[in-house]
């Protein structure tokens, strides 16, 4: 898909095709959709970060909290987004053994008790080892560092659903 195509949409395709760049945060998509026209796929993505960057760290929290553990319930229940879904199984999450999927929930559950918000990653970029290891290492760090690195994370993944969206070919939408 051209960035002219994407400049053509009217609200309602364009919240359609990127509601979920940033994981269950249509509204992003939706004020994102009145800076329209946008000069190529890096000015789009200006735009999604520079709405996270503007919130005040509440939104910016609720952002976070808007994503699905990695390995969690979600996952069992299979109640995840398409794109999860597939970042999550890309990254051997959705086959951990019970002792993984146990040592995992339990990490997830300290970091959220200690940060009040859930552990984000760019699966795709990781695998389950990686995963468990980043979790017991980024637990350590200070509240306002990893508010930081967990949006750095929000955009590594909204940036690979866009890159993933603009190649994919508008039929199969
Ligand atoms: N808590 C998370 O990090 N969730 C996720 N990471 C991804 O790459 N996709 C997700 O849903």
């Amino acid at each position: 898909m051209d960035i002219e195509k994407v400049n053509s949409m009217d609200f309602g395709e364009f919240v359609d095709v990127f509601g979920n760049v940033i994981e269950r945060c249509p509204l992003i998509a939706a004020a994102v959709w009145s800076q329209r026209p946008f000069s190529d796929l890096e000015d789009l993505k200006k735009h999604f970060f520079a709405f996270i960057d503007a919130l005040p760290q509440s939104g910016q929290e609720g952002i976070l909290r808007c994503h699905p553990d990695l390995a969690g319930s979600e996952v069992r229940r299979g109640t995840l987004t398409a794109e999860s879904q597939r970042e999550q199984s890309g990254a051997g999450l959705t086959t951990l053994g019970a002792d993984e999927r146990l040592r995992l929930a339990e990490l997830n559950a300290q970091y959220r008790a200690r940060f009040g918000f859930p552990f984000v990653l760019a699966a795709r970029f990781s695998d389950r080892a990686a995963v468990s290891r980043e979790l017991a290492r980024r637990l350590l760090c200070p509240s306002s560092q990893e508010l930081r690195t967990a949006l750095g994370e929000v955009k590594k993944i909204g940036s690979l659903r866009l890159a993933d969206l603009l190649r994919a070919d508008p039929a199969k939408l």
